[in-house]
């Protein structure tokens, strides 16, 4: 069954706000969570991690300790150097921009409410909601505030897995855009970086990427649109939330910042800045902004840390490109052994990828983050007890 909400796009929903000059209570956030402003991350040492001097025997130890330091201090980074050519980046994202401006009627032809598979099912569950295609995120509750974006989630990786009737015809470009900067974004982006974080750690470079699946590996790219909002002060574009990733890539509109990390850490530069405090992320050309996701913390069993992040509104619309790197959904996920031992006993708990990616959503809808929506963090007493006691 598809929640009334499920259908109503933020797009049109401006669109008439935009005449009426008024914003529907659905998306209206209570005083305590609506948005701040957040300290720019250009006054601070944001870092940037370089993609060459990485792959540079004279340069790469040095870089590799600031990549560790990054990871540290502000769970994600400004990538340069990946060599992704620009005009395939202003392009994507000039695709993107023109399918969210095609007529609904056409978008909706690869909308994420689909037919059911339920047999028999009566008229209220003809409908189904999944994540694939065009839409807006799942409505679960008449409670649940709603995110101010449409967005567009598509698996890249593997091939195979790709369903194409969700991947737009217009414009015809779109299609060979994502297949190329899937690709490069995968081969000189998240490979180098996941093999990089092995061996900042010590570890051989297939610590964490050789638990992923190889070719199985799952990718997915989300577009998201942000209308341009009238209250931007009252709303969210994305409320905050970890990703459902082991790393995550993201594209960002070079034009139009909104992008919030929420430290969880304090870091150092301009006048430092100490955890719990919003900083906007923004204003990064053609370099690329990684983050890492929830999978990640598991994996190195905490040792690097998914960071609370959200999207602000302004009167400009704006577009972004996510990808979002997962194992196979049949792997394990779990600390890697070489992370757990007796001083630093396993933090999380084993479970599957793909049941931790459904649980991710749930949560999401929720407003909640999936390691603690589902129970993963191990009592740390227990697991010093259970380590003493094998
Ligand atoms: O649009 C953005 O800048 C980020 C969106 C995001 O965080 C997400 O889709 O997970
Ligand atoms: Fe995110």
């Amino acid at each position: 069954m598809v929640h009334e909400a499920q259908r109503k796009l933020v797009q049109e929903v401006a669109a008439a706000g935009s005449l009426a000059g008024a914003l529907p209570a659905k998306y209206v956030l209570r005083e305590s969570d609506r948005p701040t402003a957040g300290v720019p991350a250009t006054s601070l040492d944001f870092p940037t991690v370089d993609l060459r001097r990485l792959a540079d025997p004279a340069a790469a130890a040095e870089e590799s300790s600031k990549l560790l330091s990054a990871l540290h201090s502000w769970s994600a980074f400004a990538v340069s150097g990946h060599g992704i050519p620009g005009p395939l980046l202003d392009g994507l994202l000039a695709a993107a921009r023109e399918f969210f401006h095609r007529p609904p009627a056409e978008k909706l032809r690869h909308s994420n409410v689909v037919a059911s598979s339920a047999a028999g099912a009566d008229a209220d569950e003809r409908f189904q909601f999944q994540p694939e295609g065009y839409g807006v995120d799942r409505v679960d509750t008449d409670e649940q505030v709603l995110d101010w974006c449409d967005r567009l989630y598509l698996q890249v990786s593997p091939p195979e897995s790709r369903r194409l009737r969700f991947w737009p015809a217009h414009p015809p470009s779109l299609r060979r855009l994502l297949e190329d900067f899937t690709a490069a974004s995968g081969d000189r982006v998240a490979a180098p970086l996941l093999a990089a974080m092995g061996a900042a750690l010590g570890f051989p470079e297939d610590v964490f990427s050789g638990r992923l699946g190889g070719d199985r590996a799952a990718t997915y790219a989300r577009f998201t649109y942000y209308p341009p909002c009238p209250r931007p002060d009252l709303v969210n574009g994305v409320k905050p939330h970890t990703d459902n990733s082991v790393l995550t890539v993201l594209l960002l509109d070079p034009d139009v910042a909104g992008l919030q990390l929420l430290l969880n850490r304090d870091v150092a530069g301009g006048d430092g800045v100490t955890a719990g405090e919003w900083v906007d992320v923004g204003g990064l050309g053609h370099d690329l902004l990684v983050i890492v996701g929830d999978e990640m913390e598991i994996m190195s069993n905490g040792v690097f840390r998914a960071p609370v992040h959200r999207v602000v509104t302004s009167v400009k619309e704006r577009v972004s490109l996510v990808m979002f790197y997962l194992p196979e959904p049949e792997r394990n996920l779990e600390p890697v052994e070489e992370l757990v031992d007796e001083t630093r006993p396993a933090m999380y708990r084993k479970l599957k990828a793909d049941t931790f990616a459904d649980g991710f959503f749930d949560a999401f809808a929720a407003g909640e983050r999936a390691i603690d929506f589902l129970k993963l963090r191990v009592v740390q007493q227990d697991a010093v007890a259970a380590a003493s006691t094998s």
